[in-house]
């Protein structure tokens, strides 16, 4: 094939090098020849812009602004948007190619995109955070579509932020269209059950792989990393499900309690100091890697990716890893993980349930219909387990751990997608 490759990645710990070195195995695994495997390694679209906008003290910044769209062959493509300093194309590549593989996983009629704008939320104002997605909005423009590509919440983004993508987008068109974003504030259309789906996902992945391990939850310990709407949701299901909670952290730093942290109460705590557990005094304070190496069952990294590396993997003492985050694991970690035979369930599984109720959203918006909290949990729950279920299976199937099941499955199910659609 006429396609020629970039120059390699040199950092090892890149999350575009991690996510292709273990769809290489997988792929490898699976016999998948040389175009298809082109088909699935480059993205179906690259989009960079340069989003002007004009700061509260009358200076004018530019931001750059990224939307890949890595397939979209199961369906419309899908992925969440990130706001942080950090955003590059490399990111927002490996983020597209993961949200392509966990819909697959999942089996909802998604294809895998992701977006971002490199910028610093914490140091803008709310009226500048919405120039700019609204001005990114625009720009994604013929991008964006219910049809096409349906952005949804990430790092750094909420319902706050859909609801301006979704009226930008809606007066451009001249009516509304509630069903091209999901993650909405519910007065818009947002799904009831959305804002803590990924976090219950995360718990429901942990209670399956509890099972297979003979861990009691509720003799549990776990440490969650990342207070955000992944890691709080996860950190207070579990909690819920008797689960101690030892340790939890943000960006301030990591809180580490022998008797249990009540997560009811740190989230009261977050939220009404300026979304930070600073100064968070019913725990000592510790660092984040403290929090990774401590000795608990069950480590749920909820934050965002690498921060499990060659660095410090000697030092994971948890028996079972939950990836709440995506990619909070370097490809280079998973081998030590695997020697020290901890079992991972990985980002585009336990993750999934975030989008799998961004699509129930989107249902209930093209149906003009509203379902119960009861029915989105129940059915977002059946899917979370039938998918955990199907990747422990092939992964004693082919003797692999459950990451590499995980993009089995997932490579197989697109890439037979593909031979049947044929036309390439
Ligand atoms: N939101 C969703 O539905 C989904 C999110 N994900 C993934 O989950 C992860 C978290 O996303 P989300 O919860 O939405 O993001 P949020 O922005 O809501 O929260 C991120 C959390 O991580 C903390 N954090 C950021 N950097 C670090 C760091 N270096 N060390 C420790 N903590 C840190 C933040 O701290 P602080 O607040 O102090 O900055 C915050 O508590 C991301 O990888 C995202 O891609 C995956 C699937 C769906
Ligand atoms: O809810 C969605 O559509 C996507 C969420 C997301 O970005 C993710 O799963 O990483």
């Amino acid at each position: 094939m006429g396609y020629i490759e970039p120059a390699p990645i040199k950092d090892k710990e890149n999350p575009l090098e991690s996510m292709m070195s273990r769809f290489d195995l997988a792929a490898q695994l699976l016999g998948i020849d040389e175009q298809m495997y082109y088909i699935l390694k480059v993205p179906a679209k690259q989009v960079i812009v340069g989003l002007p906008i004009t700061m509260d003290d009358g200076t004018i910044r530019v931001f750059e602004g990224y939307r890949v769209i890595h397939s979209n062959i199961l369906g419309p493509a899908k992925g969440g948007i990130r706001l942080d300093m950090d955003v590059n194309l490399d990111e927002v590549r490996a983020l597209a190619a993961w949200m392509t593989w966990k819909c697959a996983v999942v089996d909802i009629p998604y294809g895998g995109a992701k977006g971002g704008i490199t910028c610093n939320p914490r140091a803008m104002s709310t009226g500048e955070i919405e120039r700019l997605i609204r001005t990114y909005t625009i720009a994604m423009l013929d991008i964006f579509g219910p049809d096409r590509d349906i952005p949804a919440p990430d790092m750094g983004t909420g319902p706050r932020e859909m609801a301006w993508l979704m009226d930008e987008y809606s007066k451009a068109k001249g009516m509304t269209v509630n069903a091209v974003v999901t993650g909405k504030p519910l007065v818009l259309g947002g799904s009831l059950g959305r804002t803590e789906a990924t976090g219950r996902g995360v718990m429901v992945s942990a209670l399956a792989a509890m099972e297979k391990l003979k861990i009691n939850p509720y003799k549990a310990t776990c440490a969650v990393q990342g207070f955000g709407n992944v890691g709080s949701h996860a950190a207070s299901l579990l909690y819920e499900r008797g689960v101690k909670v030892l340790a939890i952290s943000d960006i301030s730093g990591a809180y580490f309690n022998s008797n249990g942290i009540d997560i009811a109460e740190a989230i009261q705590y977050r939220d009404t100091n300026k979304g930070t557990l600073e100064g968070y005094k019913n725990a000592e304070k510790c660092s984040n890697e403290d929090l990774l190496g401590a000795k608990v069952d069950v480590l749920v990294p909820a934050a965002k990716e690498d921060v499990i590396t060659m660095a410090n993997v000697a030092n994971i003492q948890a028996r079972l890893i939950v990836e709440g985050a995506n990619g909070p694991t370097s490809a280079n970690a998973d081998h030590v993980i695997n020697e020290k035979g901890i079992m991972v369930v990985p980002d585009i599984l336990a993750n999934a349930g975030g989008v799998t109720v961004s699509y129930f959203e989107w249902v209930q918006n093209r149906l003009g219909y509203k379902w119960t909290l009861e029915r989105v949990n129940r059915r977002s729950d059946r899917i979370m387990k039938e998918a955990f279920d199907k990747v422990y299976a092939a992964s004693l199937q082919y003797k692999v751990p459950m990451r590499i099941a995980a993009y089995l499955v997932a490579i197989d199910k697109v890439s037979k997608t593909y031979k049947f659609r044929g036309g390439y």
